[in-house]
C-alpha cells in the first residue's frame, strides 16, 4: 500500500493560450510540502501566466494541475473557488496591502471582512515571523521591504498548500530582499510549498528547485548553470 502523502503541486503538461496566440506552451511542475521553487524567465516567457494557472485563476487550455492529489481540472468552478481560498496565498507585485488598516489588520484580512475574529492568528504569524513590533503599524508607516513581509504574512497566514509570490523582493536592497526570503523560508518550513518569480539570480540560487521559463516552455535550470551564475 502506499501512504505516501501527495505532493502540494503536480503539474504536467501544463499549457494555456491567449486569443492572441502567447501564453504558456507546456510547463511540469512537482512541489512537495515546504519546498522552495524559483521560476526564471525574460519579459513575455509566461511567467504572469504560469502563476495564474497555479493559483486557479486561468483554467489550462491543455494538461492537468493536482493540488495535494485533488485533480483540479474534474472541479466544478465554485470548488475551485473554494480550493484557491483554502490552499493558494499569492503575493502580488504591487502587494494590494490595505493602506488605512494596521499590519496585524492586513494579514487577518486574508480570512474575510471579520478582522478581530483572527486578530490572534494574524498577531502570532506576524512574531513567528518577527514582526511582532510591526503588528500596530499602518502600512503606510511601513518601508518598502516591511511591506512586502506583511503581504508575505498575509499569503501565508491560513497556512496555505501553495504561496505564490511575483518578484517579492524587486526594488529592495539585498539585506531587505534576504529578509523576505527569511520569510518565505519560514513560511515552507511551517508546511506550505513556495514558488517565486524572479528575475534575481540570487534569490533563485537561495531555494530549493530553480525553473526557467523560456518562450513558454518550463524546464529545470541545470545545478552547473545555476552555480555559474552565482559565481560570475
Ligand atoms: N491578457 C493577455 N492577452 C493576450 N496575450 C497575453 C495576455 N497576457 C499575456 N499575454 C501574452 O502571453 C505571453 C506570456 O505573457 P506573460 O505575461 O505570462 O509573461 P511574463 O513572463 O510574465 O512577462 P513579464 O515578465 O513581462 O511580466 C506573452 O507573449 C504575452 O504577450
Amino acid at each position: 500500500m502506499n501512504t505516501a502523502s501527495p505532493p502540494a503541486v503536480a503539474a504536467e503538461g501544463l499549457a494555456f493560450s491567449y486569443a492572441s496566440g502567447g501564453g504558456l506552451t507546456r510547463a511540469d511542475l512537482t512541489l512537495e510540502a515546504g519546498a522552495m521553487a524559483a521560476v526564471e524567465g525574460p519579459s513575455g516567457s509566461g511567467k504572469s501566466t504560469l502563476l495564474a494557472l497555479l493559483g486557479l485563476i486561468l483554467s489550462p487550455s491543455a494538461g492537468s494541475l493536482h493540488i495535494t492529489g485533488t485533480d483540479t481540472g474534474a472541479l466544478a468552478p465554485a470548488e475551485r473557488d473554494l480550493l484557491r481560498q483554502r490552499s493558494i496565498g499569492i503575493v502580488l507585485q504591487d502587494l494590494g496591502l490595505l493602506p488605512f488598516l494596521s499590519a496585524w489588520e492586513n494579514v487577518a484580512a486574508a480570512f474575510g471582512p471579520r478582522l478581530g475574529r483572527h486578530r490572534t492568528a494574524a498577531r502570532d504569524l506576524l512574531g513567528d515571523l518577527g514582526m511582532a513590533q510591526l503588528a500596530d503599524s499602518r502600512v503606510t508607516e511601513l518601508s518598502g521591504g516591511q511591506r512586502q513581509r506583511i503581504a508575505v504574512a498575509r499569503a501565508a497566514v491560513k497556512q496555505p498548500v501553495l504561496i505564490l509570490a511575483d518578484e517579492p523582493t524587486s526594488g529592495l536592497d539585498p539585506k531587505t530582499a534576504n529578509s523576505v526570503m527569511n520569510s518565505l523560508r519560514s513560511c515552507a518550513e511551517r508546511g506550505s510549498a513556495v514558488l517565486i518569480v524572479t528575475h534575481d539570480s540570487t534569490v533563485a540560487g537561495a531555494c530549493d528547485q530553480r525553473y526557467v521559463l523560456d518562450e513558454g516552455v518550463l524546464s529545470t535550470a541545470h545545478k552547473e548553470t545555476a552555480r555559474k551564475e552565482n559565481l560570475a
